[in-house]
């Protein structure tokens, strides 16, 4: 068992080694696109790469020693049907979420680490590694982002305050690159929108956070690993994720293989 109490103090001090950690396991998967890897299907037919599991073994090695005896609902561990305890507090991890993007060589993919307490996402660690971006959040204990040279670690001390802006007049929409569906569709055909940005990976919920665009649309399938740390850092940027009927996504949803429904995350309250 963890002895973690779950306040926002605490959670602020553990977003610092998780940041470092999510900034270790992005360079390894960006020093991986340098030198080679190797692509492989996965059951469901979507690519995996020896980077998605190495990146996933040092990030298990990493929560181990951080946050011993919580587990952790982890990408790669479950394709393989081995599935983390989620009835009480637990880790949620994409170790290279975007593989598709990683794979064709564009530079959104990101490395996703949430903490999921009393089934909501309480802490959120987004790298953004070929970009040098790096975002943290805990709801109710704010918003931050560090920039650094692709390749490099971030300063520790270079973390500034993020916050979602107030929505324009004609927002700016996100949506899958690769998932796209009918209702998301129908949905953007109903809003006024200035312009809409595809993009592979969780970084969607970073440029949210940040106000760089106002919403993301999501109707199609994702994982709970796909949303935990964004949702976290959206929520904590002064954002909000919800279904479209205005509910809060669950987590821990074992009885539903840890899909999430539709929703959209906006930088500020629906209009
Ligand atoms: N049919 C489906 N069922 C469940 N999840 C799906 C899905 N199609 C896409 N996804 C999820 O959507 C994610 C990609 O969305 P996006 O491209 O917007 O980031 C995928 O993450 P991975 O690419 O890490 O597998 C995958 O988890
Ligand atoms: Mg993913």
């Amino acid at each position: 068992m963890s002895s973690l109490s779950g306040g926002t103090k605490e959670l602020v001090s553990l977003a610092i080694p998780l940041t470092e950690l999510a900034a270790e396991a992005g360079r390894l998967i960006l020093s991986l696109s340098k030198t080679g890897f190797e692509v492989r299907s996965k059951a469901d037919a979507s690519p995996v790469t020896n980077a998605d599991v190495q990146a996933e073994e040092m990030l298990m090695r990493g929560l181990g020693l951080i946050l011993p005896g919580v587990p952790v609902l982890a990408e790669e561990s479950a394709s393989c049907g081995q599935y983390a305890e989620t009835s009480g507090t637990f880790l949620v991890i994409d170790p290279l979420d975007g593989t598709r993007e990683y794979v064709a060589g564009r530079p959104e993919y990101t490395v996703n680490i949430g903490l999921v307490i009393a089934g909501r996402p309480a802490l959120g660690i987004l790298a953004v590694p070929a970009l040098g971006r790096f975002y943290r959040g805990v709801p109710g204990g704010g918003a931050q982002r560090a920039l650094a040279e692709p390749g490099t670690l971030p300063d520790k001390h270079g973390f500034t305050p993020i916050a979602t802006r107030a929505q324009p007049a004609l927002p700016v929409a996100l949506t899958s690159r690769g998932y796209n569906d009918p209702m998301t569709e129908a949905f953007l055909d109903m809003m006024a929108i200035e312009k809409r940005e595809r993009l592979g990976s969780a970084y969607k919920f970073g440029l949210v956070a940040e106000g760089s665009a106002d919403l993301y649309v999501r109707f199609g399938p994702t994982m709970e690993w796909d949303t935990a740390a964004g949702e976290a850092l959206v929520v904590a940027a002064g954002g909000s994720v919800l279904t479209p009927e205005g509910e809060l996504l669950g987590y821990g949803k074992v009885e539903q293989d840890f899909r999430n429904g539709p929703f959209v995350v906006w930088g500020q309250p629906p209009r």
